[in-house]
């Protein structure tokens, strides 16, 4: 995972002081980018220990259509726990957005649904495109969408996905967005019949909350180790019929998990 080490070496040395919406203040840059040869393996950082159930359980979640965090506490995730209100709402949020945006004429827009038939059927599109960025209902959304759009190619055979993320928690949150949409990637080439391609991340605001600086230097202390591998042991009739024992990571070396508080 040597590109995510360079990124957060990169905000070390370049990154300005930046005030920011939770008030804890960040170091950070505008505009990186990162590239992953999922043939090369799963990009999962190995310097410090990352939790995959939770960024498996969130994706399901996400292609479920789902915006309500129960689903995610009866799997024992509590990531987003801190944005829901009393019901466990987070409002039209990721899972809205991909499965039922709606349009101004009245439809419903299954942006999933809609990208695995353009894969399909018509494979050298430009127009293979998913946004959360929904502007009309942002104010109602807990969270504004970070992950806010991507797009795929198809070449050679191969399923590409680029993510455009907005704002990046370079400590927290990263790690957990590449191995999320890693998969995502994996899961769409299985449901379209391709190999996965490449994975590139390309980011907006970028920073390292300043009480995550000394956690980011501690993980720069350490040596990388190779990459796990995935396999997708089922292939269901959809990409929301995916179970979490569906996939195995095999190979998975890392050095121990290092506590950060995330910024609300
Ligand atoms: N400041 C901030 N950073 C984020 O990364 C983030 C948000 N807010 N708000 C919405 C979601 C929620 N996400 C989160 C929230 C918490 C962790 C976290 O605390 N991770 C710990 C424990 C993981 C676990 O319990 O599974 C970690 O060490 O990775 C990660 C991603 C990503 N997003
Ligand atoms: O998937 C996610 C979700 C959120 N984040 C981070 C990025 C920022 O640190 C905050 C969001 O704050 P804004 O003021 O809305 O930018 O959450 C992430 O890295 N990944």
């Amino acid at each position: 995972m040597q590109p995510y080490l360079d990124l957060l070496q990169r905000i070390l040395n370049e990154g300005t002081r930046q005030e920011d919406r939770t008030g804890t203040g960040t170091l950070a840059i505008f505009g990186h980018q990162m590239r992953f040869d999922l043939s090369q393996g799963f990009p999962l950082v190995t310097t410090k220990k990352l939790h995959l159930r939770s960024i498996i359980y969130e994706l399901l979640w996400f292609l479920k259509g789902d915006t309500n965090v129960r689903y995610l506490q009866d799997h024992k995730v509590r990531i987003w726990d801190e944005w829901a209100d009393e019901t466990g709402d987070l409002g039209p949020v990721y899972g809205k957005q991909w499965r039922d945006w709606e349009a101004a004429d009245g439809r419903h827009i299954d942006q999933i649904a809609a990208l695995v038939h353009q894969i399909n059927t018509n494979p050298a599109s430009r127009r293979q495109i998913v946004s959360a960025w929904n502007p009309g209902e942002i104010e109602k959304m807990a969270l504004a969408p970070c992950h806010c759009l991507f797009q795929t190619q198809v070449a050679d055979g191969k399923l590409s996905l680029q993510l455009y993320q907005r704002s990046g928690d370079a400590f927290l949150g990263i790690p957990f967005n590449i191995a999320s949409y890693a998969l995502l990637t994996h899961m769409l080439a299985d449901q379209c019949g391709l190999k996965p391609g490449h994975f590139i991340w390309t980011g907006g605001d970028t920073h390292l909350y300043l009480n995550h600086l000394d956690q980011a230097r501690e993980q720069l202390t350490r040596d990388p180790y190779p990459l796990p591998t995935l396999k997708i042991l089922r292939t269901p009739d959809g990409i929301d019929g995916y179970d979490y024992k569906d996939f195995e990571i095999s190979g998975y070396e890392a050095h121990p998990h290092i506590k950060a508080a995330v910024a609300v």
